[in-house]
C-alpha cells in the first residue's frame, strides 16, 4: 500500500510545553485510522503538522510525497481534505453558497457541488441558511467542504463530537465509501469505544507521545488486561481466596458471588472445570474504555 503520510521523529514545542514528542507514524492509502487521546494529548497539533499549518520543531513529515510546510503552492495540499474541530461557517450563507465559496477557494469547479451535498445527505436543506442548521447538518456541510476535489487524504478533527448515534453511523458510512475509493482517512476522537468496528487501526496519544498503534485486537493484547470469570454458588466455600483446591485464586465479590482473573487462553478450561452448582456464570472482558484507561495511565 502507498504511504499517504510518513512522520519520523516529529516533535513540536510551544515555549516550554512539548505538544508532540518524538512521534513516528505511517498512514497508508485506503486506511481509516483513529487518533485518540485526552484533551491536550497533541492530536490537533499532529493534524496541523500534517496540514502544514504548524511546523515541527524536530523531525520530518511527508504528506502525499511532499513536505506539507513547503509552501501554499504544493500539489499535496490540494489533495488533502480537512475538517477542523470547529468548522467556521457564515450563518447568513446557505449550505450551497458555503460549498461554492469553499470550491472557489480551493480552485475546484462548482459543478460537482450538488452531488457532494447529496452524498453527505443535506441536499434537502442546501438552500437554507447555515445559521438555522443543526449541529449534524453543520458537520455534514463541513465534511462536504473537506471532500471537495476528491482528496486522497482526509484529516478529520473530532468529526463526530456532538452527533447522535444515527448521524454518527451515517458519517462512518460515508467514510467507508471514501476509503473504498482509496482515500486515507484519519479521524481524531476522545472516545476509543466509538471507533470500534469503524477504523482499521487506532493510534493512542498521551501527553504528546504515541503510546499505542494497532488494530483494536492488538491493543487488547498489548494492554494485557485479563478477563474475569464471575459466578454464583449456592454456598460460598469458606475463605475461598486462600484455598489450594479447585477454588484457589477465586475471591468473593459479594454475597455468594465469586470472581477469578485468568489469562484469555485459560478461560475455556476454567469453565470446563466448574461444578454443576455454579450459577450466573459471566465472563467479563475488558471494555474499550478499560483499555483506553490502561493506555492513558501508562499501565500498558
Ligand atoms: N498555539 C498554541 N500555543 C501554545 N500551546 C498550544 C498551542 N496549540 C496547542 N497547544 C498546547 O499543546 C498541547 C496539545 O494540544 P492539542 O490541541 O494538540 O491537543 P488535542 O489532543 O487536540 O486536545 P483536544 O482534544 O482538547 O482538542 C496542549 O497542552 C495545548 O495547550
Amino acid at each position: 500500500m502507498d504511504a499517504a503520510v510518513v512522520i519520523r521523529g516529529v516533535s513540536r514545542r510551544y515555549g516550554q510545553r512539548e505538544a508532540v514528542r518524538d512521534v513516528d507514524l505511517t498512514l497508508r492509502a485506503g486506511e481509516c485510522v483513529g487518533l485518540v487521546g485526552h484533551n491536550g494529548a497533541g492530536k490537533s497539533t499532529l493534524i496541523k503538522i500534517m496540514l502544514g499549518l504548524v511546523r515541527p520543531s524536530a523531525g520530518s513529515v511527508q504528506v502525499l510525497g511532499e513536505d506539507p510546510s513547503a509552501g501554499p503552492g504544493g500539489r499535496a495540499r490540494r489533495e488533502l481534505g480537512y475538517l477542523p474541530e470547529n468548522v467556521a461557517l457564515q450563518p447568513s450563507m446557505t449550505g450551497a453558497e458555503t460549498l461554492a465559496f469553499y470550491a472557489r477557494l480551493k480552485r475546484q469547479p462548482v459543478a460537482g457541488n450538488a452531488a457532494l451535498l447529496e452524498r453527505v445527505g443535506i441536499e434537502a436543506v442546501a438552500h437554507r441558511r447555515v445559521g438555522a442548521y443543526s449541529k449534524g447538518m453543520r458537520q455534514r456541510l463541513g465534511l462536504a467542504q473537506a471532500l471537495l476535489g476528491r482528496p486522497r487524504a482526509l484529516l478529520l478533527d473530532e468529526p463526530t463530537t456532538g452527533l447522535d448515534p444515527a448521524l454518527r453511523q451515517s458519517f462512518y458510512d460515508i467514510l467507508r465509501d471514501l476509503r473504498r475509493d482509496g482515500a486515507m482517512v484519519l479521524l481524531s476522537s476522545h472516545a476509543l469505544a466509538e471507533l470500534e468496528g469503524q477504523v482499521d487501526r487506532v493510534v493512542v496519544m498521551n501527553q504528546g507521545r504515541k503510546v499505542a498503534d494497532g488494530g483494536i485486537g492488538d491493543l487488547r493484547r498489548l494492554a494485557a488486561i485479563r478477563p474475569r470469570i464471575r459466578l454464583r454458588l449456592p454456598r460460598t466455600p469458606p475463605a475461598v481466596a486462600n484455598r489450594a483446591d479447585a477454588w484457589a485464586g477465586w475471591s468473593p465479590v459479594s454475597d455468594g458471588l465469586l470472581e477469578l482473573s485468568c489469562e484469555e487462553n485459560e478461560v475455556a478450561s476454567v469453565l470446563r472445570g466448574l461444578p454443576e452448582t455454579a450459577r450466573e456464570i459471566e465472563i467479563i472482558r475488558p471494555s474499550l474504555d478499560d483499555l483506553y484507561a490502561a493506555f492513558q495511565s501508562g499501565v500498558a
